[in-house]
């Protein structure tokens, strides 16, 4: 149980106020395929306001023109009227449709980065705080267009307008009037920025804590009650969940009390015009244009009090924008070239450097080895020699810092990663189950495989006979990470899945994990006859003398050493 989420951060000793920045600058850059849409967005937002403005300085004039006998025309309230209506409709669901599209785009962009850096470090972050950052930070950054730069460029656009009908009312008045709508518009949201930069990454750290605290205890509720740690998980979590209220609160007061004081500030504006029209402080107006400038002042003002409240959040939007940027660029993935695959699969490391971060320890150093084509070699080696590593580098998964890996001559970094894919096949020590069907675990969105060569399959990773059993047969749904499985089920249908692969390399990591001595021993003999023909990297601690092997690898100290079998 940690306290809090480690931060990560990558962007050296630059400013916070550079880093976010850049942050958005970066996010922006990835909405850039939405940029028509959100351009739109603006514009229907402008032109919604220009009509409501219309519609109430219409307003204004003819209850003045009322007043004093002067009638006019309703044709243009009319339209002012509807097309305020339309326009807000269209302007609302055009900015919040262009929105998610562009959250959609972030979020297979973020996804795309996390699963290509997925092994190169971040197995260090704690997935409760990447969950955070994939759907809250994310969230959040609805509010850098909907609730910032929307209204922001809106108020700007708008000023020019409303000083042309308040300079009617008088040089004075209007000067007062705009001096306020620029406090609202723009000086409360900036004070509330530089207020927020230093409370707005509070919620978003507590929210990411709170995560990583329940999934804590959801995951580990096996282990919390076989130690009786149930109270205090749980209190790790009631802790955090407070953490957050009180981080909530604060925001919320904050926020009331901009809130209130720009709703005075927008009165004061209200009430200067309406000085100017009754001649109180200002010279008199004339009646018609004082009232429509009065009405104008009524929509402009209160449409650019929630400003003040956008700036206070801008803080928080930042540091998503930061979590989010920094995730993605913590673990460049591997390069990809496009290489045409060559014939042999003959596989070498040439004096390969590896560690998986820069304040560790090499776990290779200068190694060099070859597998070769349809060759079966035992890997062995005590716990945390660099046997699943090795398995990660020639996944490509990791990239060694010096050296090469070659598959048939080839440099696997000028290959294109769906290829190396097709050409192995990695049972990892770890390899996950989906909270899906025991078909739609072998299948993983294959189409090509028939419901015989799927029990053929697990006929070789010798769980067969257990599925027949069950009710629902393939089609028993596993539950997340294969939990109603028990854990040599979970291993033995991970293993089929993998024997289902054409990949003519097969890397193995620990396959017999959760099996009782005999079944491994009847296990690895079927995986004699299961992996014929394949090149196979055998992984394992200790070997039990039934595997068929052409030779013995032990790893020690970051080399490896051959033995003949
Ligand atoms: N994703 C990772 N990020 C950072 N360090 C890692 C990662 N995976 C492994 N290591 C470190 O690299 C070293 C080699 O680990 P590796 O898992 O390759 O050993 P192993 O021989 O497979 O061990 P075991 O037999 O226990 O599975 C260890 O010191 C380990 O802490």
């Amino acid at each position: 149980m940690s306290n809090s989420v480690p931060e990560v951060s990558t962007f050296g000793t630059s400013t916070p106020e550079s880093h976010s920045a850049t942050a958005l600058s970066r996010i922006l850059h990835v909405w850039r395929p939405q940029r028509s849409r959100l351009i739109t967005g603006l514009i229907l937002a402008e032109l919604a306001v220009c009509a409501g403005l219309a519609l109430m300085g219409q307003a204004g004039g003819r209850i003045a023109g009322a007043a004093i006998g002067v009638s006019a025309g309703y044709l243009l309230l009319r339209l002012s009227g509807i097309g305020q209506i339309v326009l807000r409709y269209s302007e609302r669901l055009y900015t919040h449709d262009a929105m998610f599209r562009a959250l959609a785009d972030l979020r297979v962009w973020f996804y795309r980065k996390l699963a290509g850096g997925a092994a190169a470090g971040l197995g260090f972050q704690r997935s409760g705080d990447l969950l955070s950052r994939l759907v809250s930070d994310v969230q959040t950054l609805d509010n850098l267009y909907l609730r910032i730069l929307v209204p922001l460029v809106s108020a700007g656009l708008t000023l020019p307008i409303v000083l042309l009908v308040w300079f009617r009312a008088g040089v004075g008045a209007g000067l007062t009037a705009g001096a306020l709508f620029a406090v609202l518009a723009f000086v409360l949201p900036l004070m509330g920025a530089r207020l927020s930069r230093r409370f707005g990454p509070d919620i978003l750290k507590a929210e990411a804590d709170l995560r990583v605290a329940a999934l804590d205890l959801t995951s580990g509720l096996r282990e919390a009650r076989a130690f009786g740690a149930e109270d205090v998980l749980a209190a790790a979590v009631t802790s955090r969940q407070e953490t957050l209220f009180r981080a909530q609160r604060r925001q919320q007061i904050r926020m009331a009390l901009m809130q209130g004081f720009a709703g005075f500030v927008a009165k004061a504006g209200v009430v200067v015009i309406l000085c100017a029209t009754a001649g109180i402080l200002f010279p008199r107006t004339p009646v018609i244009a004082g009232l429509t400038a009065l009405f104008v002042a009524i929509t402009a003002l209160e449409g650019v009090t929630s400003l003040g409240r956008a700036g206070l959040l801008s803080g928080q939007v930042a540091h998503a924008a930061r979590r989010i940027v920094e995730v993605a660029d913590h673990a460049p993935p591997a390069p990809e070239g496009t290489a045409p695959l060559p014939a042999s699969r003959e596989l070498q490391l040439e004096n390969v450097t590896f560690r998986w971060a820069p304040d560790r320890a090499p776990v290779f150093h200068n190694l060099t080895l070859t597998l070769r084509q349809g060759e079966r070699v035992a890997l062995i080696g005590h716990s945390g020699a660099g046997k699943s590593s090795l398995a990660a580098l020639l996944l490509k998964a990791a990239s060694p810092e010096r050296g090469k890996i070659l598959l048939g001559g080839t440099d696997i970094t000028t290959l294109r990663d769906d290829d190396l894919r097709r050409q192995i096949a990695w049972l990892s020590q770890a390899s996950h189950l989906f909270d899906d069907t025991i078909r739609g675990n072998l299948l993983l969105g294959r189409t090509d495989l028939s419901d015989k060569e799927l029990w053929s399959a697990l006929e070789q990773a010798r769980i067969a006979n257990v599925i027949r059993d069950l009710p629902d047969g393939l089609d028993t749904w596993i539950g997340e990470g294969g939990s109603k499985l028990s854990g040599g089920q979970g291993r033995r249908i991970a293993l089929a899945r993998v024997l289902l692969s054409d990949a003519p390399i097969l890397v193995l990591d620990e396959p017999a994990t959760g099996l009782d001595a005999e079944t491994e021993r009847a296990f690895l003999e079927t995986l004699n006859v299961a992996t014929e023909g394949r090149s196979v990297l055998l992984i394992a601690h200790r070997l039990t003398g039934v595997e068929k092997l052409d030779r013995i690898w032990r790893l020690e100290d970051g080399q490896v050493i051959s033995i003949a079998c």
